[in-house]
């Protein structure tokens, strides 16, 4: 199995409110933190068109966001997160078709892939820790990140970090009843930072996205060749 946890999580508005009803459910303020996130992909995108994330966050380090489950449904998404730098490079150049350049640095990687920022962007975020009340034992904590970005976004996310896909289903239903709780509309979706980041300052390349995203709207029954989760 592929180093890694899975994220999943569920997007969603955040209200003036959102904060005093965390705290109502019995939340708890983890930290308010500021940090930069920049994103690095092909000039043609290729993988953020393959559903690849690859960030550099400020203080944290690297990080490879990749596709999950094949046909995740419904308001959630589900991605795996690639840490360690040495599986981070395996798998770039597994998407991206390159063979030979060894398991170095990340950074060391990003000229003979073709890798080049494409977003660069401040987030504030307060996250919050809670367990659901009445729930069983064992229960994995939930995440609320509250973020607001610096171009004037904000956005929050639900969301659980599991160790297999065999808990995921129990980790979104959590997540959608806590969403709930907060009065979240059942089918609100609302867009990561880097979307609309990536709507508002280079339109050419949104556009691009959103062509490979209506083509992918057909749930896939098969496996994607290119997921990281063996
Ligand atoms: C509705 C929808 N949302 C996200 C995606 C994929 N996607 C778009 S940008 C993107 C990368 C950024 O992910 P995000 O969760 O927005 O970042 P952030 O919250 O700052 O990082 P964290 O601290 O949680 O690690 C993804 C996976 C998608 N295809 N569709
Ligand atoms: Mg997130």
């Amino acid at each position: 199995m592929a180093q890694g946890l899975i994220e999943v999580e569920r997007k969603f508005l955040p209200g003036p409110g959102t904060e005093e009803r965390l705290q109502e459910l019995g939340g708890t303020l983890e930290h308010r933190l500021t940090f930069r996130d920049t994103y690095y992909d092909t000039p043609e995108l290729s993988l953020m068109q393959a559903d690849h994330w690859l960030r550099r966050r400020e203080d944290s380090g690297w990080e490879l966001k990749c596709p999950g489950a094949a046909g995740v449904l419904g308001p959630h998404t589900e991605y795996k997160e690639l840490t360690a730098e040495p599986a981070i490079v395996a798998q770039l150049c597994k998407v991206l078709g390159a063979d030979g350049l060894g398991a170095g640095d990340v950074a060391a990687v990003l000229g003979p892939l073709g890798l080049q920022e494409v977003a660069s962007f401040v987030t504030k975020r307060s996250a919050w820790k809670l367990v659901l009340l009445g729930a069983d034992e064992e229960e994995p904590q939930l995440r609320v990140d509250l973020d607001t970005a610096d171009f004037g976004y904000a956005v929050g996310e639900v969301e659980a970090l599991v160790h297999e896909e065999a808990e995921v289903p129990t980790a979104l239903e959590k997540i959608h009843r806590l969403s709930s709780m907060l009065g979240v509309p059942a089918q609100e979706t609302a867009p990561a930072k880097l979307i609309v980041y990536l709507q508002r300052f280079r339109p050419q390349d949104y556009q691009r996205l959103l062509e490979v995203n209506s083509s992918r709207e057909r749930p896939q029954e098969t496996e994607d060749p290119d997921n990281c989760l063996g």
